[in-house]
C-alpha cells in the first residue's frame, strides 16, 4: 500500500492538495481545514474532507451525461489508507487557465460588481436587484485565478476567449451553465438553493473534462432554503455556526483587525461537522455513515 510520502505534491490550495501518482493521475486530496474570513482556521472539522469528497463523488456520478470528468476512483489501492475517503484518483489534465463560476443568484463579489457597473463579468442585470437576490436566469461569470489568499477577478468572456480560444472558452461556458443548473435544480427539490459554484476544466486527448471538486459547500454556496430571504447576507448552509461564532463576543475576536482567528470550541465544530453531514445526505439521499476511511 502506498503513503502520501510516496506521492510528490504539485499544488496546494487552503484546504486541499494534489500529488503526482504517475504521469496520467494524481492524487486529489481534501483536509479538515476550513477557511473563514479568508482565514484557515487552526481548528479542524472532523470529516469535512471526507464528506466533502463524497459529495464531489456523488455529482460526478449525478451529472456525468452532461460532461466527462478526470475521477477514477475513489476506492483503490493506489490511495494512501490515511487519507481514504478524502482523496480522489483523477486523471491529470491540461488545466485551462479560468475559474468557471455560474451564479444563480446574487452575491459576494456579483453584489459588488453588480452595485458598481450594474453587470457581473460584462453582463447587464436589472435594476433594483440586492445581496441574494435571485437573478432572472443563470449567468456565467468567469474570473482569472489569484494568488493564493487573494481573491479571483471577475473578467468577461471575450477576456477568457482571449485566453484559452473562443472555441474552448465557449465550450465551458455552455458547460459549466448546463452543470450548474441541472445541478442547483437537484438541489432546490431537497431544500437547499445552490447559489452559486466555481468549476475547473482541463483538456484530455483533446476534450474538455470537469475537474477539481464538483458544487460542494467549499466550491459553491450553500443556503437552507427556509431561511433564505433577498436584501441580506444569506446564512451559510455550512459555515453560519463559525461565522456566528467568531463574530461574537464569546471569540474576543476583532474580524477588523486582521488578526488570525482564535479556535473554535469543540462544540462549534462538531456543530458544522453536523452541518456538512446534513448537507451530504439532504442532497444525495445517501448515508454519510456508509462512506468510505
Ligand atoms: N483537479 C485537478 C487537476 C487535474 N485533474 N489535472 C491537472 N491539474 C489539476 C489541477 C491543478 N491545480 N488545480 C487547481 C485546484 N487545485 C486543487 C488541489 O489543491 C490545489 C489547487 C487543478
Amino acid at each position: 500500500m502506498a503513503t502520501l510520502e510516496d506521492y510528490p505534491k504539485i499544488a496546494a490550495g487552503k484546504v486541499r492538495e494534489l500529488h503526482a501518482i504517475d504521469d496520467d493521475h494524481l492524487l486529489l486530496v481534501a483536509s479538515d481545514r476550513i477557511s473563514a474570513y479568508d482565514f484557515v482556521l487552526d481548528s479542524p472539522i472532523p470529516d469535512k474532507g471526507r464528506i466533502l469528497t463524497a459529495m464531489s463523488v456523488f455529482w460526478f456520478e449525478l451529472l456525468g451525461d452532461l460532461v466527462p470528468n478526470h475521477l477514477v476512483a475513489w476506492d483503490d489501492p493506489r490511495i494512501p489508507a490515511e487519507v481514504r475517503g478524502r482523496a480522489l484518483v483523477v486523471r491529470r489534465l491540461d488545466m485551462l487557465a479560468v475559474e468557471a463560476v455560474a451564479r444563480g443568484y446574487l452575491a459576494g463579489s456579483g453584489t459588488l460588481d453588480y452595485n458598481r457597473t450594474g453587470a457581473v463579468c460584462g453582463i447587464t442585470l436589472p435594476p433594483g436587484l440586492v445581496e441574494g437576490s435571485k437573478l432572472p436566469e443563470s449567468i456565467y461569470t468567469p474570473a482569472t485565478k489569484a494568488p493564493l489568499g487573494e481573491h479571483d477577478e471577475n473578467v468577461t468572456f471575450d477576456e477568457i476567449a482571449e485566453v484559452i480560444g473562443t472555441e474552448h472558452a465557449t465550450t465551458v461556458r455552455e458547460l459549466t451553465l448546463a452543470v450548474y443548473r441541472r445541478a442547483a435544480e437537484h438541489a432546490a427539490e431537497r431544500g437547499i438553493i445552490l447559489a452559486d459554484t466555481k468549476f475547473e476544466f482541463g483538456l484530455l486527448d483533446g476534450r474538455i473534462v470537469l475537474g477539481d471538486e464538483v458544487l460542494t459547500p467549499d466550491s459553491s454556496r450553500y443556503w437552507p432554503l427556509e431561511s433564505y430571504e433577498p436584501g441580506r447576507a444569506q446564512h451559510s448552509f455550512d459555515k453560519q455556526f463559525v461565522r456566528d461564532w467568531l463574530t461574537s463576543p464569546a471569540s474576543g475576536w476583532d474580524r477588523a483587525s486582521n488578526t488570525a482567528p482564535p479556535p473554535l470550541p469543540d462544540e462549534v465544530a462538531q456543530a458544522t461537522r453536523g452541518r456538512y453531514v446534513q448537507a451530504y445526505e439532504q442532497v444525495t439521499g445517501r448515508k454519510f455513515a456508509d462512506w468510505i476511511g
